[in-house]
């Protein structure tokens, strides 16, 4: 048997950063939401005990250590799946940059297997082991748009923001997510308002979303890396109606309604950096589908 499963990006449209807790990890209040940029992983079932990775990008290990693999080794021992599987990994999202492409890959592959392999599960289940693999990828599990605290596993489902154009820029540089918030000083860093944010989506009112946005984690990287605040003034003067970094970078993005105006952003910044990409947000959980 064959199955496809689409791994979207996702964008933190705010992430505040409480303290560092005792096992090492962040404690986190995160709005995010899915985009139309996305991982293609096909799957196919095999008699033989094993799994086969084959993934199609230099950027990623096509071993153990790759998240999609290691997603299916974790179901097969969940569920005690005596069969193998076959993982065909086409990678669209930047390695690397703050868009949860690994967490999203993983994801897919849990969802993907329990399709595949016909399991009696739930998202919630599926997002629990995923936990294990990564602290986005519960968000991934579920998709759409979510408020996410504890670590980033604990997820509450929120409205789509207000349809809008998405235009990222990566800068040709990777970035480690430990580094950022090892780095990272909470007392002197800037906090978003959460409580804000959640109420523009609540009410659709994009004008609010756009003005409630921020990143705890932002300083820090823009400290070791100055183009991602570069590219978020270039994003300004070229018409954004806002500009943030996602995730721990360095991938910064805008939102803008107009198709045109997005456009001219876009053309705006290939001339000074190479991966720009347009995409729309995708904000709800059919869409993965
Ligand atoms: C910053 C965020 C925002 O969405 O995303 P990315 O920039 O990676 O996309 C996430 O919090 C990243 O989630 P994820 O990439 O899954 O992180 P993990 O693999 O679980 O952890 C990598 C490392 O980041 C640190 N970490 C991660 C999450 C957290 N809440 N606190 C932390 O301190 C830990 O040092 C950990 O060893
Ligand atoms: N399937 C995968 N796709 C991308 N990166 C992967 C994958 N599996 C493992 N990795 C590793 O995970 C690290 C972070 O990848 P990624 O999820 O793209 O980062 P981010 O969450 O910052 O966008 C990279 O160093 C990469 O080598």
């Amino acid at each position: 048997m064959y199955i496809m499963e689409k791994a979207p990006a996702k964008i933190n449209l705010s992430l505040d950063v409480l303290h560092k807790r005792k096992d090492g990890f962040h404690e986190v209040e995160m709005v995010m939401t899915t985009i139309d940029l996305a991982d293609r992983i096909e799957l196919t079932s095999l008699k033989k005990n094993k799994i086969v990775l084959e993934a199609e990008s230099r950027y990623v290990p096509n071993d153990e250590r790759n998240l999609a693999y290691l997603a299916a080794k974790k179901m097969k021992k969940h569920y005690s799946i005596t069969g193998g599987v076959h993982i065909k990994l086409t990678k669209h999202v930047p390695v690397a940059a703050g868009l949860a492409g690994g967490s999203s890959d993983a994801a897919a592959v849990l969802r993907g297997m329990a399709r595949l392999f016909d399991l009696d599960t739930t998202p919630g289940e599926l997002a629990e082991i995923g936990a294990e693999i990564g602290s986005d990828v519960s968000f991934c599990v579920h998709g759409g748009t979510a408020l996410a605290t504890g670590r980033g596993e604990k997820i509450e489902e929120l409205p789509a923001p207000p349809p809008c154009w998405v235009v990222l820029a990566k800068p040709p540089i990777g970035v480690s997510t430990k580094t950022i918030y090892q780095a990272l000083d909470v007392k002197e860093a800037g906090h978003p308002d959460t409580s804000s944010m959640v109420e523009a989506l609540r009410t659709g009112d994009y004008e609010k979303m756009c003005q409630s946005v921020g990143n705890t984690l932002e300083g820090v990287t823009v400290r070791l890396y100055p183009e991602v605040a570069q590219l978020k003034e270039h994003m300004l003067q070229a018409g954004a109606d806002t500009s943030l970094m996602s995730g721990s970078g360095p991938t910064v993005f805008s939102l803008v309604e107009p198709d045109v105006k997005a456009r001219r952003i876009c053309n705006h910044l290939k001339g000074f950096c190479d991966e720009v990409y347009m995409v729309r947000v995708l904000g709800t959980k059919e869409t993965l589908d």
